[in-house]
């Protein structure tokens, strides 16, 4: 290993020409030259150099413009040697990004993908290994939150330590608090004895609060009130418990929008969000299909099922798909290619089967979410309109009932069998209920 040292920017270029050096560690006052301002010839030449700036022009101004340059690491003087000899063996390990990723795939991590976009990732999560700094992982549903979240964990320096999820989403509310902080016997009906939480779960590790936009305000509370002192009390319980938990977030939803409607606490959405992480969408980084792709084939085959191919044409269909339900979807797709198949190799036409057939599905929940939309505005009507004798659920059903019928004798073309027939009601029953809605059933013919 080549070690050496310069004290002008000619020299510092003439050097690192030679092309034998893996790392820079650079002063800011190079002489009468900038060491920051010049590093552009550096950069341009070997833009995976780790560099490290050092510098006694303590200001942020500094410390920006040594970020800027995409430095390894950035020491204000005086600095303590040894913290300097292992940023620099640090940056010394992943020589260039295309390694960060691989070591994040070979330490067992299924993170897979090297598009730019997940780069940026990776890079985040390297600066997170060593440090409890709180992370919020944004980005839409599948897009590997969760997965990301246990890279932090895994990879850290907490390793040893549990990783404990909780999704707000799934627990009834009134059990959150419960759940998150613990209780003690008695503290509610149906609390026959004391129960550590999760927080008290992670002790040493890390808690991963899955949709955290979902929390209900008065766990939310308890959550800042924990964040700020560092300790819980479990519901019901006296005592206090120091906390050495590290917390990691997620959420699909938008925060600024939650805030705004009053449904998410704004101080403890700065507390979380120290270090935001943003998943970009698959469709938005269609080159890591393939990677992802035969990753599932293969996770498909560790699991018993069937080994096969996607065929060039297969593959490029699949890139050019836009995965709303992102990586999740993909996975699915492919386990259903798997299992559905018969030939080893997975033309594009099994794949174009697939996708249509997941569609047309998609097209059914589409129109029933439709009609969920118009039954909760119609119910909303309803309600409004309070000065009636009729119960709301008499005058819902009336809503309700009366395209039904008008709909059924349209279909039987007037004819009160067949119409009872299709509704599963005695012709009676039709008869009576076409009465009392005035619904002539000859109009149908
Ligand atoms: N980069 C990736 N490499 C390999 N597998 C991935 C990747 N991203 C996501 N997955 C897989 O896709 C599925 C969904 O990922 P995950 O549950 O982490 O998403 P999420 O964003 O947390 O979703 P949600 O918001 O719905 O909880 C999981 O099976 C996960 O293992």
């Amino acid at each position: 290993m080549a070690v050496d040292s310069c004290k002008s920017v000619g020299d510092r270029d003439a050097l690192l020409a030679s092309g034998k050096y893996d790392l820079l560690v650079t002063d800011v006052g190079l002489g009468e030259e900038d060491g920051i301002a010049t590093l552009d010839v550096v950069k341009a030449r070997d833009p995976d150099l780790p560099i490290i700036v050092i510098s006694a022009q303590n200001t942020l101004n500094t410390a920006v413009r040594a970020s800027e340059t995409g430095a390894f690491e950035y020491f204000p003087k005086p600095f303590d040697l040894d913290e300097l000899v292992e940023v620099v063996r640090q940056a010394m390990k992943p020589r260039s990004s295309e390694l960060q990723a691989e070591n994040l795939e070979e330490d067992n991590l299924p993170l897979v993908g090297r598009s730019p976009a997940m780069q940026d990732v990776y890079r985040m999560i390297a600066r997170l290994l060593r440090n409890d700094l709180s992370v919020l992982i944004l980005g839409e549903s599948g897009t590997g939150k969760e997965l990301v979240a246990e890279a932090i964990h895994t990879l850290g320096h907490r390793k040893a330590g549990p990783f404990i999820p909780i999704n707000m989403a799934a627990i009834p509310t009134d059990l959150i608090e419960a759940e998150l902080f613990g209780h003690e016997k008695g503290a509610f009906t149906g609390a026959v004895n004391s129960a550590a939480g999760k927080f008290e779960q992670a002790q040493g590790g890390t808690l991963f609060l899955d949709e955290i936009g979902d929390m209900p305000m008065h766990a939310q509370t308890r959550l800042l009130r924990a964040l700020q002192s560092g300790e819980i009390n479990r519901v019901g319980g006296k005592g206090l418990i120091k906390l050495d938990v590290r917390i990691i977030a997620a959420t699909n939803q938008d925060f600024l929008n939650l805030i705004e409607q009053g449904k998410f606490r704004e101080d403890l959405y700065y507390r979380i969000n120290v270090v935001p992480i943003e998943l970009p969408p698959l469709r938005d980084r269609a080159s890591d299909v393939p990677a992802l792709a035969n990753h599932f084939l293969n996770l498909a085959v560790s699991e018993g099922l069937p080994k096969k191919v996607l065929t060039n044409e297969g593959m490029e269909l699949l890139s050019r798909h836009s995965w709303r339900g992102n990586v999740r979807e993909l996975k699915n797709l492919i386990y259903r290619l798997v299992v559905t198949a018969r030939e080893e190799e997975l033309s594009e036409t099994a794949v174009r089967q697939i996708i249509q057939s997941e569609h047309s599905d998609e097209h059914d929940d589409h129109t029933l979410a439709g009609f969920s939309d118009r039954v909760r505005a119609v119910i909303g009507d309803l309600m409004a309109d309070k000065d009636q004798a009729n119960s709301l659920y008499v005058r819902a059903l009336e809503k309700f009932e009366r395209p039904m019928l008008e709909e059924v004798l349209r279909k039987a073309n007037g004819n009160q069998i067949k119409a009872a027939n299709m509704l599963g009601i005695n012709r009676n029953t039709l008869r009576k209920k076409l009465t009392e809605y005035g619904i002539d059933p000859s109009q149908s013919r």
